[in-house]
């Protein structure tokens, strides 16, 4: 840690705009309190500035309404006995009655020692006022100050539907001291980190307590903001349809193809990245992002082809986290994106113990299963079972020289063949080419390829459709909730 710790004040006086809090706090009774704890209360409380571990309230990020749960440390080290639990409780059910986003900050070694097992298992609650706060599809962020740790992250500190950490700050289960005067040994340097955490896919990302008003702003973007007009050139046209479904295969396999990072990059706007499972395993093969597509708010879930190499191959880790976004695209009501461009999925020992072949058949049981507007997109390579775990929206539309196979055609050609002399062949034999994809009512539309063939163009005009076939979708829902 750089600089002196936050206190909870400088940190509201930093986040929200200024003179916009407003305390939901109601005054703590500490009377009936046994003395000595009622005087390391009192002494707390002259030291922190705070009546408690906590303060919550309301009030506005660059002018967006959001609820706020914050930690102060210097007050019994951030602890949480009852009173400070029964407060981060009532500030959430509060927030989901008022449909407010919340904004929780934390600091803290934990359940507070002095109050035990009665304060201990306040957890619950406040993980349960939690749980109904996301199932109203309400958003929850948290940010992570310096120290957190105990039942603070094993609860409130965990539940963010985007979760992030302040640079250099300790996060950790348990309190490193405690760990080394248990165990006779000090626990590893460089675990228990914001860094370490966020590069293990445990954490969103590390952020300055500085720039959370940027991140509360883009999140809640994507995830309160209504859709915007499209602004897009939606470059209508026919596929040529000019080349050998192995032409197709060609061209998608071209360095300068276009991915997915092209797609964000020109087509959409607000883009929040979202890091690793949030479970602790991470691949950078896929991408998750909240964004806003052509102006249409969603989930955005893809296979990265800058990042797929034969060396790093998209394994299981990916397709988990396929499921997160599918997940967080379910519980928050928003429209998810899938963005198929994959050579294949990892062959290997670390992904079969991984359950490759399981992951594939959860993304496919995900997606087939919910209950907001899908769209997939076959951007480019569509090969084997990794591409078809993100393929069954319920609108798949796919560039004109996309592709899907069921292993390399070069596979096929040595299965048949024996040798892979007759790849070319084998693609037109197995018809993975987008006409035949649509013939078969795979895909239902095609986005042309612009002639220049550019990938920003293609980004542009994939985005465009893309988001088009949300809107059709959302459009079609509020129809049938409203009739
Ligand atoms: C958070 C810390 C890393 C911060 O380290 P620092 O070196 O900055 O500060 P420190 O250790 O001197 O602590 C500052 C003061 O706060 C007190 N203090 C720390 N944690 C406390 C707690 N949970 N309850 C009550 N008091 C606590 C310390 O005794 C000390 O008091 P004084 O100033 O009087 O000396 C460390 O305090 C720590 O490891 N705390 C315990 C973390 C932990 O393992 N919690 C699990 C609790 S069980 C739980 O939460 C449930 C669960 O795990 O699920």
């Amino acid at each position: 840690m750089g600089r002196r710790p936050w206190t909870a004040h400088e940190l509201l006086d930093l986040v929200l705009d200024a003179g916009s809090f407003e305390s939901w706090d109601e005054p703590i009774d500490i009377s009936g309190q046994p003395e000595a704890y009622r005087l390391q209360l009192e002494a707390a409380a002259a030291r922190a500035g705070t009546d408690e571990s906590v303060l919550t309230g309301r009030g506005l990020v660059r002018g967006r309404p959001v609820a706020v749960v914050v930690n102060e440390f210097r007050f019994l080290a951030g602890s949480i006995g009852r009173a400070a639990a029964e407060r981060i409780t009532a500030a959430v059910r509060r927030a989901t009655a008022e449909g407010l986003p919340v904004l929780a900050s934390t600091a803290s070694g934990g359940t507070r020692m002095q109050e035990g097992t009665p304060a201990f298992i306040h957890m619950v609650e406040i993980s349960r006022a939690l749980m109904a706060h996301r199932a109203a599809r309400l958003p929850y962020l948290v940010h992570l100050r310096h120290p957190t740790t105990g039942g603070v992250y094993a609860s409130w500190g965990s539940l963010g539907h985007v979760t992030v950490a302040e640079p250099g700050a300790l996060v950790g289960f348990l309190g490193p001291k405690v760990y080394e005067a248990l165990n006779g040994e000090p626990f590893p340097t460089g675990v228990q980190t914001a860094e370490n955490l966020a590069a293990k896919g445990v954490l969103d990302a590390v952020v300055a307590a500085e720039d959370l008003p940027m991140l509360v702003d883009r999140a809640l973007g994507v995830l309160v903001d209504a859709p915007t007009l499209p602004r897009l050139d939606r470059r209508e046209g026919e596929p040529s349809g000019h080349l050998s479904a192995w032409g197709s295969i060609e061209v998608t396999r071209r360095a300068d193809r276009a991915g997915v990072r092209e797609l964000l990059r020109h087509g959409a706007s607000g883009t929040l990245r979202l890091n690793g499972t949030d479970e602790g395993e991470r691949d950078a093969t896929m991408l998750v992002a909240l964004t806003r597509l052509d102006g249409q708010p969603c989930v955005l879930v893809g296979q990265d082809r800058s990042r797929q190499s034969p060396t790093t191959p998209m394994g299981p880790g990916a397709l988990r986290e396929a499921r997160r976004a599918m997940r967080l695209a379910e519980e928050l009501g928003m429209p998810l994106v899938t963005v198929i461009d994959t050579p294949g999925a990892e062959l290997s020992v670390h992904a079969e113990e991984g359950a490759i072949a399981g992951e594939i058949a959860r993304c496919i049981a995900t997606l087939t299963t919910m209950t907001v507007p899908t769209v997939s997109v076959v951007l480019g390579q569509g090969c084997g079972g990794g591409a078809l775990a993100l393929l069954p929206a319920r609108e798949v539309i796919a560039a004109e020289h996309a592709w899907l196979s069921p292993l390399p055609p070069e596979g096929a050609s040595v299965i048949v063949h024996g040798d892979v002399s007759h790849a070319a062949e084998m693609a037109e034999l197995q018809q993975v080419g987008v006409s035949d994809l649509a013939a078969q009512g795979i895909v239902s539309r095609i986005v042309p390829e612009p002639a220049d063939d550019t990938a920003a163009a293609l980004a542009v005009a994939v985005a465009a459709e893309c988001a088009a076939a949300l809107r059709r979708q959302t459009h079609g829902r509020a129809h049938v909730l409203a009739s």
